[in-house]
């Protein structure tokens, strides 16, 4: 549900957050609370409802539909926001009907300038409706605003300045504060600076910036001094996470605010955390602005309706011939690098793993390889053409293949087969095939796709990083002499990286095929997640037993 202002060019309040909403897969409703007559140069004209009607549709809508998000965008005067918060308190104050969550859009002045909140207002919404707000989205102005009741000279014009007014708005009672930095530029360095002296600041990178994976071939340089959007979220456990992504020098953003919101709320409806609700919310808003057509003579609205596909999955090129997988591998890029960089493996390219460690990790592998066939036969049964019957079928008969070389290289470490067959599987294996069954047996081939790439991959990433640091000057990698030398070559050979080419190119003509709307994208980058950690717990459980 929205409770905002219309906007009669459809690109702010009502109109955007219905837009929202349904991109989202979710449906709206809507209380007025006031009807602008406004375009994309200005508001010429608003005429508010009165607050006995304001309360007249919450009550319609809230004693007929169940609402699982609220947001709050365009109150304008202090009566409609004393009838909104005492309406949500009367409807939702009883035993058995908890609030939903509250997403309170401070909207105070508009972009071009108009006044959308009266001063007398701003005092009831932070006495009345923030004690029951999950989360307040204050821009930069809007933040000054509310703050100026305790410090009237309170102006944020760094990150820093950002960290601690959203703590201190925090403290005016809503359970976490978004504060959006669309208004201050921001760059790398700023945010290297703030998270040096601040190290618990979680950073959440927009898919576009992130670190070059030797797999995906290609290099960008990441200027130091790029310009940046940066919003802060800080909730009441003391958290504070960052998200990042590219600024955008675009006039298509009137509405941003109302979107994003909308947005959040969406995502909350859906069930997501408020960090995560953020960051799949920053990135649909900021989507909507990179695609967005020209409307009207002033700032325009964004676009939507992108996420019906998934945007900017750019055409593979020379320099970046897998533009979906580095897509995924760069919203996922902290947790790629403890995997593919882990302890275990760099012990392993030294030389220095201990003996013990490798046995428990060759064989705990000989016994995911089961669940990893299986997979592979279940791709073979969901799959819709031959070819990709094939492909399943081939890869599972490789990966059966595969264990016959396991067999025999284990044999040469003094493990035998029935050795190997007696080894009790480890939790942490259990727990990685069982996922990737379950997974696939939900139902969705692409989602199976994705559990198991991060295997087949990650260990091409590995074989390959190894290989290549092993070729520079003074290298930390022993190649030659090295007991774990065999291992390295067939991960770096040729055999195992025309597989990984191989997974490479049915992720990008699944992503090509079927370009996933952006929150299937994000189930997409879940998966993928899940099992890059579980890949990781891998070589934990061999390290453990040090
Ligand atoms: C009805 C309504 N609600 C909110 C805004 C703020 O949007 P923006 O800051 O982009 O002007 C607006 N212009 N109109």
């Amino acid at each position: 549900m929205t409770i905002a202002g219309t906007d009669s060019s459809g690109g702010a309040g009502i109109q955007a957050d219905i837009k929202t909403f349904t991109a989202f897969g979710c449906y709206g409703t809507s209380v007025i609370t006031a009807m602008t007559a406004q375009n994309t140069t200005g508001v010429q004209g608003v005429h508010p409802s009165p607050p006995e009607f304001v309360r007249q549709q919450l009550h319609s809508v809230l004693s007929d539909v169940k609402i699982e998000a609220i947001k709050t965008g365009m109150l304008f005067d202090a009566d409609n926001t004393v009838a909104v918060a005492a309406s949500l308190k009367a409807h939702f104050g009883g035993p058995g009907s908890a609030m939903p969550p509250l997403v309170c859009d401070p909207v105070c002045v508009s972009t071009s300038g108009h006044t959308l909140l009266q001063p007398d207002a701003v005092k009831v919404m932070i006495s009345d409706l923030f004690p029951i707000t999950a989360l307040v989205t204050p821009n930069r102005q809007e933040a000054e605003l509310l703050l100026s009741q305790q410090d009237k000279e309170l102006k944020i014009s760094s990150l820093e300045d950002m960290v601690s007014a959203a703590k201190k708005l925090r403290e005016l009672g809503p359970k976490a504060v978004l504060l959006k930095g669309g208004h201050i530029v921001i760059t790398m360095q700023d945010i290297e600076r703030v998270c040096s002296s601040n190290p618990d600041i979680e950073v959440v990178k927009d898919a576009l910036l992130g670190d070059n994976m030797e797999i995906l071939q290609a290099s960008e340089a990441d200027a130091a001094t790029r310009e940046l959007v940066v919003d802060v979220l800080h909730q009441s456990n003391g958290s504070t996470s960052i998200f990042v992504r590219p600024r955008i020098n675009s006039t298509s953003t009137h509405g941003t605010g109302c979107t994003l919101s909308a947005a959040i709320t969406s995502a909350l409806a859906r069930g997501l955390s408020i960090r995560d609700a953020t960051s799949l919310a920053t990135s649909y808003t900021h989507a909507g602005i990179e695609t967005a057509f020209p409307i009207g003579s002033g700032y325009g609205p964004l676009n939507h309706m992108h996420s019906i596909t998934l945007r900017n999955i750019p055409k593979p090129t020379l320099s970046n011939p897998h533009p979906f997988t580095r897509l995924l591998i760069k919203s996922t890029s902290k947790i790629w690098k403890e995997y593919v960089e882990h302890d275990f493996v760099k012990q392993l390219g030294q030389g220095t793993l201990r003996r013990e460690c490798f046995i428990h990790f060759i064989k705990q592998d000989y016994h995911y390889l089961k669940y990893y066939g299986r997979a592979y036969a279940l791709l073979g049964a969901k799959s819709p053409s031959y070819p990709a019957i094939q492909a399943a079928a081939q890869t599972m008969f490789n990966v059966v293949n595969e264990v016959k070389t396991h067999v025999s290289f284990c044999e040469q470490w003094g493990i035998t087969e029935e050795e190997l067959k007696s080894t009790p599987e480890s939790s942490a294996t259990t727990a990685y095939g069982a996922f990737i069954i379950d997974t696939g047996l939900q139902g969705d081939r692409s989602k199976l796709i994705m559990a198991l790439a991060a295997c087949l991959l990650g260990y091409g990433e590995v074989g390959l990083w190894l290989r290549k640091q092993a070729s520079l000057p003074n290298s930390w990698v022993k190649w030659e002499g090295n007991p774990y030398l065999k291992w390295m070559e067939d991960y770096s050979g040729e055999h195992y990286q025309n597989a990984v080419k191989a997974g490479l190119d049915t992720i990008e003509a699944e992503a090509a095929a079927d370009p996933p709307s952006i929150v299937r994208f994000q189930e997409w980058v879940a998966t993928w997640e899940r099992c890059t950690r579980l890949e990781k717990g891998f070589w934990d459980m061999a390290l453990g037993l040090l």
